[in-house]
C-alpha cells in the first residue's frame, strides 16, 4: 500500500518539530516536506503533499490554509486563533473544493479531548463552573484554544439543559480579576516557566466541588491525535472542528 504523503508547516516550532519526528516514525506515512517561516508554500505542491499538518501561528494559518485548499491538499490544523469569521472564511474556501478535508483540533491529546467531554457532561449539574488553563510562558495567545473551546462547550451544554448563569456576587474588582468571559464562563490563564499545557475545569454545587484536570507533560502527548487526524482527514471532506469527531466520541 502506498504511504500517505504528509508535510509539516511550522516544522521548527515546539510542536512542529515533534510532528516531523512522529510523521517520520509512522510506517504508513512519508514526510514529503517540512517547512518553516520564509519557505515557499509552492514546495508543498512540488512535493505532491496529500496532507499538510499546520502548526504555525494565528497570524500565518489563514494564508497557509488558503493555499492548501486551493491546491486540493487536506489539512490537519493545531494552530489556535479560531473565530467565527475565520471559520466562515475557511468554509467558503472549502465549498469551492468539495473533496478537500480540513480538521481543526483545539487540542490533539486524548486527555484534553476527554476533559472537554467530561466537562460538557458535568456542566449542567453544578451551579458554578470556571476554567483555568496553565501554559509555558512562550505561548503566543491567551486564553488557550482548548480553554476557549471547553468554555464554549460548557456554555452550550448548560444552555441546552436550561441552566442559568453561575452566581457571582462580585461587586467591584480590578479589570481581569474574574478572568475572561467566554459565553458566560470565566476563563483564567496562567503563564509559568516549567509548565507545558494544563487545564482545570472547576465545578461547584452546594456542599461539593468537582475538579477535572488534564496535564500535557510533553509534546509527544499531541502526536497520536495528529497522526490519527492525518489518516482520517483524507476521507472526510469539508470542515471538522474537534478531534472528538474522529474518535467516535459523539
Ligand atoms: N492543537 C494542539 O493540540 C496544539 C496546538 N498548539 C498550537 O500550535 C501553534 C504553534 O505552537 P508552538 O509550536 O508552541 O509555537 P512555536 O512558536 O514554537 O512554533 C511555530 C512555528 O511556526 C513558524 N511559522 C510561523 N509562520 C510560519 C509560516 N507562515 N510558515 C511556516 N512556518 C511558520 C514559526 O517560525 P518563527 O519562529 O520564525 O516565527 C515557528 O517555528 C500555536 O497556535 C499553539 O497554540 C500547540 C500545541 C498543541
Ligand atoms: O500553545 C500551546 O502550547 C498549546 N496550544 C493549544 C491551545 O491553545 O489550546 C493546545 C495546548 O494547550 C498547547
Amino acid at each position: 500500500m502506498s504511504k500517505l504523503r504528509v508535510a509539516v508547516l511550522g516544522a521548527k516550532g515546539r510542536i512542529g518539530s515533534e510532528a516531523v519526528r512522529a510523521v517520520e516514525a509512522a510506517e504508513d506515512m512519508e514526510l514529503v516536506a517540512a517547512l518553516g517561516r520564509g519557505d515557499k508554500l509552492e514546495a508543498l505542491a512540488d512535493a505532491d503533499a496529500q496532507v499538510v499538518v499546520e502548526l504555525t501561528t494565528p497570524a500565518s494559518v489563514m494564508g497557509n490554509l488558503d493555499f492548501c485548499v486551493r491546491h486540493g491538499m487536506h489539512a490537519v490544523v493545531g494552530t489556535t486563533g479560531w473565530t467565527e469569521d475565520r471559520l466562515a472564511q475557511l468554509t467558503t474556501w472549502l465549498d469551492g473544493s468539495p473533496s478537500t478535508g480540513v480538521l481543526i483540533a483545539p487540542n490533539f491529546s486524548i486527555g484534553a479531548v476527554l476533559t472537554m467531554k467530561f466537562a460538557q457532561l458535568a456542566a449542567p449539574y453544578f451551579e458554578s463552573v470556571e476554567v483555568v488553563e496553565l501554559h509555558h510562558p512562550n505561548k503566543v495567545d491567551a486564553p488557550s484554544g482548548t480553554a476557549t473551546r471547553t468554555a464554549q462547550l460548557i456554555a452550550a451544554a448548560r444552555a441546552e439543559a436550561g441552566v442559568g448563569p453561575a452566581p457571582d456576587a462580585t461587586a467591584t474588582a480590578l479589570d481581569g480579576a474574574r478572568g475572561a468571559d467566554v459565553d458566560g464562563v470565566p476563563v483564567h490563564a496562567v503563564r509559568l516557566r516549567g509548565l507545558l499545557a494544563h487545564q482545570e475545569v472547576l465545578l461547584g454545587a452546594e456542599g461539593e466541588t468537582l475538579t477535572i484536570r488534564h496535564d500535557s507533560l510533553h509534546h509527544s502527548s499531541f502526536m497520536p491525535g495528529i497522526l490519527l487526524g492525518a489518516r482520517r482527514v483524507v476521507s472526510t471532506p469539508g470542515l471538522t472542528f474537534g478531534l472528538e469527531h474522529f474518535l467516535d466520541l459523539n
